[in-house]
């Protein structure tokens, strides 16, 4: 069966239906010695209008598949997925990755504006919200350098400012801040939650750290290792906006993050054992032993 990603031009709010749905998901991928790969199996998920769900599960469950299937990059084996309350001239989603997402050979404004520019927006539009999304990630002053000239924090505040003013459906984020250093990334976390606040749009993000999960998100989804499927939804009940450093200090915040691990471990040790059974030899080496 093929992969079926539809849009419905009903809005989400108004027939309650999720923003994302996902049924009966199927990933499998045919690699070489005719084996195949099952990255996700029988996945459901359904995503409010408005949340900001985090993906956390042990390396190769399937995370990425499942956030490259929502954005259309890769073809599903089975099952369905829904984006509903498109709106006609928007994209349906924009994706920012861990590396750089960015054109290197446009200077920062015109990565910022490149979505809006394709699809025709006018002038004015272009420069308010160019203007507005560059401000708000502090990049005002660089909107005339090139991506070779900034710092791998600036050239991530880039790809933020770029996927919010495209103004998508959702937006897919693949651990958009994992190269980055401590520093860098409690700042960005700051600023990805102020910029969100304005729009609350519906967000699907990547991330290894429950940290970063816990700070972020308004739900948590820990996925099994591989085949990838959702073990358990884990509710983060904190206020927004929040402060993301004043957060850290409360009793509640530890007892998630411990939470988390507790469903994460089991699946992290699983993913370790089929990574040592895949590396296990299959046939004797060269020479007697
Ligand atoms: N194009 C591909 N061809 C073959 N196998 C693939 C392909 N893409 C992904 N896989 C396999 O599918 C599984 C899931 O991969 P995926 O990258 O989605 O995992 P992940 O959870 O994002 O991992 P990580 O946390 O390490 O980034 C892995 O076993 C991976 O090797």
């Amino acid at each position: 069966m093929s992969n079926t990603i539809a849009s419905t031009s009903t809005t989400a709010s108004a027939t309650d239906e999720p923003k994302i749905k996902i049924r009966g998901l199927d990933k499998r991928f045919d690699v070489s010695g005719g084996h195949v790969v099952t990255a996700l199996e029988s996945f459901d998920l359904d995503v409010p209008q408005g949340q900001f769900l985090t993906i956390v599960g042990p390396s190769g469950c399937g995370k990425t598949t499942l956030l490259r299937m929502l954005a259309g990059l890769e073809a599903a084996t089975s099952g369905t997925i829904e984006v509903n309350g498109g709106t006609a001239g928007r994209p349906e989603n924009s994706m920012v990755f861990q590396g750089d997402s960015i054109f290197p050979w446009m200077s920062v404004w015109d990565n910022a504006a490149y979505g809006l520019a394709v699809r025709g927006a006018s002038r004015s539009e272009i420069k308010d919200t160019v203007g507005h999304y560059l401000d708000a990630t502090g990049l005002t002053k660089f909107a005339d350098a090139y991506p070779h000239q900034l710092s791998g924090g600036m050239r991530q505040r880039v790809s933020i400012a770029r996927a919010f003013a495209n103004d998508p459906e959702i937006l897919l984020m693949d651990e958009p801040f994992s190269a980055l250093d401590e520093q860098n990334k409690t700042l960005l976390q700051a600023e990805l939650l102020r910029i969100w606040d304005e729009s609350r749009k519906t967000v699907v993000f990547i991330t290894h750290s429950v940290d970063e999960a816990v700070t972020l998100s308004d739900r948590i989804m820990v996925m099994s290792a591989q085949p990838g499927t959702a073990k358990a939804f884990i509710d983060v009940p904190f206020e927004r906006p929040r402060d993301v450093l004043e957060l850290r200090h409360r009793p509640e915040y530890g007892a998630i993050v411990y939470d988390i691990w507790q469903q994460l471990r089991e699946e992290v040790e699983r993913a370790k054992q089929q990574a040592e059974a895949k590396k296990a030899p299959t046939r004797r080496g060269l020479f007697r032993r």
